[in-house]
């Protein structure tokens, strides 16, 4: 704890000179209805090149399966799960949850409601190309079904929209997430709003996507 304090002091002092993450850059929060909000903050990751090339090379991508009432379909993207105990893949991404860590505390710990919390768990998926998605869903398995929480997404590779839109129907709102993109969703915005990664007809590359969520969400 007390090593965490400190690096905590430091970031907020000086931030690092040459760190993996922009810790200073600017965000945008937009605020949506019934409690969910998003912030944004474009060209976060600094290192988003060296880390998006050693992702794709050294993760181990799987491909699952899942049941969609009697039949067996393929999941369109590539996943690998770091829970907790499991190392990050990438220094990069250790950088980074420790600055979402420091950014977000007074957040996750509200959201906590007793003592202090940080992300846990980091989902790293791999949209191969356009025809590579996520269907309309929110992250609701666990304790983001009826509390609020955050999913802050680091996006690496090709441009692709994160879709919002009210559960149970509403506009939706895009999101086009760039090359070391930074994109939180925070309040209720997993109970009340949905979010997806639409395919594409456009020629784009392969896109990794990094969740990092508290623990017990998914
Ligand atoms: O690709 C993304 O950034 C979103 C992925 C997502 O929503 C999920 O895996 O729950
Ligand atoms: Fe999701």
């Amino acid at each position: 704890m007390g090593d965490r304090l400190a690096l905590q002091g430091s970031l907020f002092d000086d931030g690092p000179a040459e760190g993996a993450v922009r810790t200073r850059a600017s965000f945008r929060r937009d605020y949506l209805t019934r409690g969910a909000w998003v912030d944004v903050c474009p060209g976060w990751l600094a290192s988003a090149d060296e880390t998006y090339r050693a992702l794709l090379r050294d993760v181990p991508w799987q491909a699952e399966q899942r049941q969609m009432w009697d039949t067996v379909v393929d999941v369109p993207r590539l996943l690998c799960f770091y829970g907790e105990d499991d190392p990050l893949p990438h220094d990069s991404l250790v950088e980074a949850k420790a600055a979402l860590d420091t950014r977000y505390a007074a957040t996750l710990g509200r959201y906590a409601g007793s003592g202090p919390e940080q992300f846990a768990t980091a989902g790293l998926c791999l949209y191969r190309d356009g025809r590579d998605s996520v269907a309309w869903h929110g992250d609701r398995i666990g304790r983001s079904r009826t509390i609020d929480t955050l999913v802050a997404i680091v996006s690496l590779g090709s441009r692709r929209d994160l879709m919002l839109r009210p559960r149970g129907g509403g506009t939706s709102r895009r999101y086009p997430l760039g090359h070391g993109d930074l994109v939180v969703m925070g309040g209720s915005a997993q109970r009340t709003w949905e979010h997806c990664v639409p395919k594409t007809a456009r020629d784009v590359g392969p896109r990794i996507s990094v969740q990092f969520r508290p623990r017990g969400v998914r």
